[in-house]
């Protein structure tokens, strides 16, 4: 028997009323799905809709037509299978490291002393067995960022949406943490919906890319698989010939969006 689809958004158009009364309809009838264990990435230009999508899978924003389903079930409210990671980390400052880990479940009504031992495990596994007394403001950048998606993967979630969670960590960091999530998401694989501006980002860690378009009335105008082998090192597979090539393919395409995201995020209009 085939899996469901993890995500399936058919002819998705979302449209947000502007403050003086006009309607912007920033993503038209846009199609996007998700295997049970398929990572996807969404790449696009600045302000086009790739965290609007992301939303409309979360179940936070409901699309004006079109659907969104969830392992073949029509999404109504909060999408309850999904774990998040925002570029802007959620932790809670006045928890330590292993308290807002253990949060994950306790709000779920797990005892909290198996609540801490669980997160003493998700704490070791994404390299923080000693930063476990740590409040979030004794931690890096990328140690918080661990920090979070232990938090996230603690509940076990089917679906990781993912937006930016990378974004505000420097180059080296951002690679070990894709690495990371890499080796996590190979253990246990969950169906990813990643949105970054970067294209290599997202060539290195995903099985298939989606391109949207400039918007307003954003779409998807492309998406490739990506063949590369795993387990990849995702600083080594940007070396690599067939890694290049897709790059090129991939680019030639976005470009001409990258050009129109830009001047249109310097106007602002309705549609
Ligand atoms: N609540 C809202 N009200 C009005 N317009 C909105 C609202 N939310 C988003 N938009 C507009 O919808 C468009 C898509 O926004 P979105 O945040 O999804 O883009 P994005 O591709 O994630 O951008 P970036 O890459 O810059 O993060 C943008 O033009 C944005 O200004």
């Amino acid at each position: 028997m085939t899996e469901p689809t993890a995500v399936a958004l058919d002819d998705a158009t979302v449209a947000f009323r502007l403050a003086d009364g006009r309607v912007y309809t920033a993503v038209e009838k846009a199609d996007l799905s998700v295997a049970h264990g398929e990572f996807v990435a969404i790449v696009g230009p600045t302000g086009c809709g790739k965290s609007t999508l992301l939303n409309v899978a979360a179940g936070l924003l409901r699309p004006a037509s079109g659907t969104a389903r969830i392992f073949d079930r029509p999404l109504a409210g909060l999408n309850r299978e999904a774990g998040y990671l925002f570029q802007a980390d959620a932790l809670f400052p006045w928890k330590t490291a292993i308290d807002n880990v253990a949060i994950g479940l306790e709000i779920k009504g797990t005892a909290r002393s198996e609540a801490l031992a669980r997160a003493g495990k998700w704490l070791a596994s994404v390299g923080l067995g000693a930063f476990a007394n740590r409040y979030p403001h004794m931690l890096s950048g990328g140690q918080r960022k661990r920090v979070a998606l232990a938090q996230v993967l603690i509940r076990d979630p089917k679906i990781l949406l993912m937006d930016e969670p990378f974004g505000p960590l420097d180059a080296q960091t951002r690679q070990i943490m894709g690495n990371l999530l890499l080796e996590l998401w190979t253990a246990d694989r969950k169906a990813v919906l990643f949105v970054t501006h970067d294209l290599e980002e997202a060539i290195a860690l995903a099985d298939r890319v989606v391109i949207m378009s400039a918007g307003p009335g954003a779409r998807i105008i492309g998406d490739w698989r990506v063949t590369l082998p795993r387990p990849r090192d995702i600083s080594e597979v940007r070396m690599e010939k067939d890694f290049h090539a897709l790059h090129k393919e991939i680019w030639n395409v976005l470009k001409d969006q990258v050009m129109k995201g830009y001047a249109q995020s310097s106007q602002s209009g309705a549609a």
